[in-house]
Formats: C-alpha cells, sequence, structure tokens
C-alpha cells in the first residue's frame, strides 16, 4: 500500500510499487505549473522548491551483494546492544549458537510464505507476518527475487546494516536476518496498527484526531533526531513518507524501512553531504538533492516537511485527480496559508476548533520552514522535534480549558 512510487535509480530498474497518484505518470515526470501570485514573495520563494520536470540521472554503480562473499550479521542481545558476526553466507551451521532465527522455523511459522500470512508488499518484497517457536510475533519481510539482484542485494544489506545500530521507542526494531540459498530475509518487530497513510485514508475504520496526530508527528521527529544526532555514525533516512510509519495499537509511531539509509556525512571531517544516486519517493524528494545528489540530514527534513502537511490535510503529496492548482499538496497548502485561509486545508475529517485551527497554524508554519529550497534555511530535527514538543502541550492545555 505505497503512497507513491519510489524512485530507485539504481541498475535501471523499473518502479518497485505501484502508485496510488496515478498510473498514467511516465518517468515520475511532474510539473507543477508556477504560481499565478506574483505579489506574494514568500510562495514565490517557495515555488523554488518543485523541480519542474526531471529525470533520473545515472544509476552511480550500487555495492553489490554477492551471497559468496563475506556478509554481515546481526542481532541484539538480551542486553540490547548489537552483536556482530562477520562470516561466509555458507558456513551456516558454524554460526547457529548465535543465530536466533533458523530457515526452517521461519518457514514453518509461516506455512512456506503462505498468502495468508501476507501482511504487505513493498518495492523491496513481501511482507509476512509470523508467530515464531518462543511466542514472539515477528514481521518478516522476503526480498523479492528480482533480475535486479544486484540492488536488491545492495539494499538488504543496506537495510541490515542500518538496523542493527538502531535502538530506540519510534524506530521499528530489528531482531535479525536469515540468507538461505536464494532468500534474504529480514526479521523485525512486527506493529500491529497499519501504515500511517492507511489511517489518513480511514482504511481501519478510526479517524486520527488532532492530539493523537501531534503525538505520531512528535514521535516521527524523534525518531529522525535521533537518527541525525545520536547514532554513530549518523544516518539519514532517506525515505520519511506516511507509508513507511507504522503505528502500534496506542496509535504512537515508528518510522520502518531503513532500506535507503545511508550515512550521514562526518562533520569532523568537514565534510557537509554524501554525494550519491538519488534515491526517495516522489513527492517527498528534497529538490536540492534531486538538483545536487548531494545528501544531508536536511534531505529528511524537507521529507518531513512534506509528511507534515499531509497529516494535517489527509492528502498525499502528489493528487493528480484534482485541478491543477491543488495537485502539489505543500504548493496549494503554502498558498493557503499565505493568503491567510490556512484553515481550509485542514482534513475534513478534523472538527474546526480553536485548539485544532491553532495546532494546524503552528504546524504547518513549522512545516513550510522545513519545506524551504535550500537546505541552510531549514532546521534540524532537533528544532522540529522542540517546537512540536510545545505545540503538543499548548494544544493540550487549550483543550484542556476549553471543556
Ligand atoms: N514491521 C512491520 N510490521 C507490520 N507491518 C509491516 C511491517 N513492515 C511492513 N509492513 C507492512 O507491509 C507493507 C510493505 O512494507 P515495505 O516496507 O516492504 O514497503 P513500503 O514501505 O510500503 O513500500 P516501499 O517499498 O515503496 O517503501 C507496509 O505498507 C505495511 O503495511
Amino acid at each position: 500500500m505505497p503512497s507513491g512510487r519510489r524512485h530507485s535509480y539504481g541498475g535501471g530498474s523499473s518502479p518497485g510499487t505501484a502508485s496510488s497518484y496515478s498510473t498514467s505518470t511516465p518517468k515520475y515526470r511532474f510539473s507543477p505549473a508556477a504560481t499565478t501570485d506574483k505579489s506574494n514573495s514568500f510562495v514565490r520563494w517557495i515555488s523554488g522548491i518543485f523541480i519542474s520536470c526531471f529525470t533520473p540521472p545515472d544509476a552511480v554503480s550500487s555495492k553489490a551483494f554477492d551471497d559468496s562473499e563475506h556478509s554481515v550479521r546481526s542481532r541484539r542481545s538480551s542486553t540490547g546492544s548489537v552483536q556482530r558476526h562477520y562470516g561466509n553466507n555458507n558456513a551456516k551451521e558454524t554460526e547457529n549458537q548465535n543465530q536466533r532465527f533458523t530457515f526452517d522455523e521461519i518457514n514453518e511459522a509461516t506455512k512456506n510464505f503462505s498468502p495468508s500470512f501476507r501482511i504487505g508488499q513493498g518495492g523491496f518484497g513481501t511482507v509476512y507476518k509470523a508467530k515464531l517457536r518462543d511466542g514472539s510475533t515477528v514481521a518478516i519481510k522476503r526480498a523479492k527475487k528480482s533480475l535486479h539482484d544486484e540492488r536488491q542485494g545492495a539494499e538488504f544489506m543496506s537495510e541490515i546494516q542500518t538496523l542493527s545500530q538502531v535502538t530506540h521507542l519510534s524506530l521499528v526494531r530489528y531482531y535479525g536476518y536469515l540468507v538461505h540459498n536464494d532468500e534474504k530475509l529480514l526479521i523485525v518487530e512486527y506493529v500491529p496498527n497499519g501504515t500511517l497513510r492507511d489511517h489518513l485514508d480511514c482504511k481501519e475504520g478510526k479517524i486520527l484526531d488532532m492530539a493523537t496526530r501531534l503525538d505520531i508527528a512528535t514521535d516521527i521527529a524523534h525518531a529522525i533526531t535521533y537518527l541525525h544526532m545520536y547514532t554513530q555514525p549518523p544516518l539519514i533516512h532517506r525515505d520519511i513518507k506516511s507509508s513507511n510509519i507504522l503505528l502500534t495499537e496506542n496509535f504512537r509511531a515508528k518510522v520502518a524501512d531503513f532500506g535507503f539509509a545511508r550515512l550521514a556525512p562526518d562533520s569532523e571531517s568537514g565534510a557537509t553531504h554524501v554525494s550519491t544516486q538519488v534515491k526517495g519517493t516522489a513527492g517527498y524528494l528534497d529538490p536540492e538533492y534531486l538538483t545536487t545528489y548531494q545528501l544531508t540530514d536536511k534531505s529528511d527534513v524537507y521529507s518531513f516537511g512534506v509528511l507534515l502537511v499531509e497529516l494535517l490535510t489527509g492528502r498525499r503529496p502528489i493528487e493528480l485527480h484534482r485541478e491543477q492548482k491543488e495537485r502539489i499538496t505543500i504548493r496549494w497548502g503554502i498558498k493557503k496559508f499565505t493568503s491567510g485561509d490556512t484553515i481550509s486545508v485542514l482534513d475534513p475529517k478534523l472538527q474546526r476548533s480553536p485548539a485544532n485551527n491553532l495546532a494546524l497554524e503552528k504546524v504547518l508554519e513549522m512545516a513550510f520552514q522545513c519545506l524551504a529550497p535550500t537546505r541552510g534555511s531549514r532546521p534540524t530535527m532537533k528544532k522540529c522535534s522542540e517546537i512540536l514538543w510545545g505545540i503538543r502541550k499548548d494544544y493540550r492545555e487549550l483543550l484542556h480549558t476549553s471543556l
């Protein structure tokens, strides 16, 4: 149920997933019309964020995954620390004492990957839910055996290496991985309540109220802040979007899908960016990254800004079925915001109330800072977390006093 097309230009591969934006948009081009409101400098300034038309750059060769080569096995110990085992994939027996999962167990738990255990499908492959012998329920991401195995393998290893480094309440927890013949399996925490996009679409039946949306935004901000500031080395997620946000039973958010995560530039060495092929999802991509191929943590900040607008309006970042001026949700939102008509962008499923209106105004103000065309003008994720924390506090107080 991806909410957008993923750009993965490595190896000249075809798009990973079907799009819910449109099935008739070739090559991920989008050409938002320039704003006609010449008097509005803010809108003109922000309109620079849109790429009128882009073509995927030539792929930089991605790191190949070779089954015959050495691989990294990681798992968390009971203390939460990460244990790594470097070894040949074929030497499974010799490492069994360090492995929590076996292929037989996973195969048995999913009844040979029966469709009845399938819970999702993404660019990486199919996701299954399984109950293991110890009683725990996990999500199993099974890499598809695609023709583009090199890219798949690199993405798989990228996800493993990233996941194995991180532990945060608002990040999907990694348990381990398995390579068995041509099968590549990733075993992660099962998050039971669907994706944020599902909930914004009301697929799960419940409307997310404003308090819950503010909690979700704060959780996501904390998770990304953690990646940017508190992992060593720092990490850039690179694919922040609503279908990568999973919800718990209590409607708290967990950021998933680290397949594209990339090590952040080492600030101690003076580097300010990582040069890389462009990856991410249409509608969420930082325009500066798109044009320069220079990735920084501010690319996540940009995607987070898009996500915030989505969270408050309920709309997808790109809605091609709408009239021209409303197709690019952030452009439409910014225009409404700058013309003093912010309230009209509030998700129609949400009640208009003083507390909701104020939260909308404040969150959008911050979102548009995240969407600044150049990274230098965007706040850090830490700053976003602090601002959101304050907005949530004020919201709760206002709600309380108006009762
Ligand atoms: N840990 C998990 N717990 C519960 N459900 C999950 C989990 N991981 C994925 N899913 C489900 O499987 C679906 C596919 O997930 P996956 O991460 O493979 O792709 P995606 O993020 O939806 O798409 P894309 O490949 O475009 O990023 C998700 O939308 C979600 O419904």
